[in-house]
């Protein structure tokens, strides 16, 4: 099976600047993937490039084995002068930029000018209306909406004919952590009950590591780093905390049977731990030296900081 997009040597310039340099990247289908980059390393660039708003100065883009610019099929010539396949276009559900609706429509109606368009049977209303967990709202006006809802009936457009990859630039900017956790639970279930896959840009690091299942790291006009979320999280360091009566006491200790251990400024033990009979026997270290242990915690690194460490210099 072919993956469900693939960006091939894609390089991209505007007057004198290279925002993308041979980027490469390839999205498994089911996966929930996010790309990551700091402000202006080009994500939304990227985006553009792989929904048909914009061309590619050089390299290939492919949705589901379709490539997306192809002189040899039949072609969309938008406005803006970039040629689309058409065949790749219909296999992309997008939702980029905050989401335009018209405030006095009802969700169902507006759902249903997108099924016009898209020359799609009405009963997709009530599908996607479903995948969103908006069937209630479907008579409802679009302007009484809350802006997690209206994101989500936004997402629910996008999946209008059941695509088989959706593409979304940020798509919890802005909403409150209620909203956040809305959208996160419908994105990360999005493979499993619609068999879409989902690729999204974000900077919310925590949201990756909560549901993205792969990511990608955007940097310098190519990835930097690309990794499964599972495999990330085993290779992280972890760590044991404690807090202890007699902090030197403890460091001399732990150091002195080999342990990997430093003092933190807040009178925290930090000590590198790999496995659970290595924690159990701090603790036992630790009593028997009559060191008193007030509190022990296990710790990993965050995306976060990670992130910040690696990518943000
Ligand atoms: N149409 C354009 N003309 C000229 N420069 C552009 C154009 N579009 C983007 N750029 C430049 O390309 C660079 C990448 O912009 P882009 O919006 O893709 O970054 P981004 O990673 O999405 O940033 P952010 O996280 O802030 O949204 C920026 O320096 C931007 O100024």
């Amino acid at each position: 099976m072919p993956d469900a997009l693939m960006l091939s040597n894609i390089s991209k310039s505007f007057i004198d600047k290279t925002v993308l340099d041979e980027l490469n990247l390839a999205v498994p289908y089911g996966s929930v993937f996010a790309f990551l980059g700091n402000n202006g390393e080009g994500k939304s660039t990227t985006i553009r490039i792989l929904t048909g708003l914009a061309s590619p100065d050089n390299g290939e883009v492919v949705i589901c084995g379709e490539p997306l610019f192809s002189r040899h099929r039949r072609l969309l010539r938008r406005t803006h002068g970039v040629s689309v396949n058409c065949a790749a276009l219909s296999l992309i559900g997008g939702l980029i930029d905050a989401p335009s609706l018209y405030p006095n429509l009802t969700a169902a109606e507006f759902l249903s000018i997108g099924c016009r368009i898209k020359g799609l049977s009405r009963s997709e209303i009530a599908r996607v209306l479903s995948v969103v967990s908006l069937q209630s709202s479907a008579d409802r006006v679009v302007a009484t909406f809350s802006l997690g809802m209206k994101q989500r009936l936004a997402i629910a457009h996008a999946l209008l004919g059941n695509p088989k990859l959706l593409i979304l630039d940020e798509p919890t900017n802005g909403l409150d952590p209620s909203g956040i956790r809305d959208i996160r639970k419908l994105l990360a279930e999005l493979p499993a009950t619609t068999g879409t896959t989902v690729f999204f840009s974000t900077h919310n690091l925590d949201e990756v590591e909560k549901m993205a299942t792969r990511f990608a790291v955007l940097k310098a006009g190519s990835i930097q780093f690309e990794s499964d979320i599972t495999q990330w999280k085993a290779s992280q360091q972890q760590c044991q905390v404690i807090e202890v009566a007699k902090p030197q006491q403890a460091l001399a200790c732990l150091t002195g049977q080999g342990f990997n251990a430093r003092l933190l400024d807040n009178g925290l033990v930090e000590i590198d731990t790999i496995t659970r009979e290595q924690q159990a026997a701090i603790h036992r270290l630790l009593i028997k030296h009559d060191v008193e242990i007030y509190q022990s915690y296990h710790k990993k690194q965050s995306l976060e900081q990670w992130f910040t460490d690696e990518h943000t210099h």
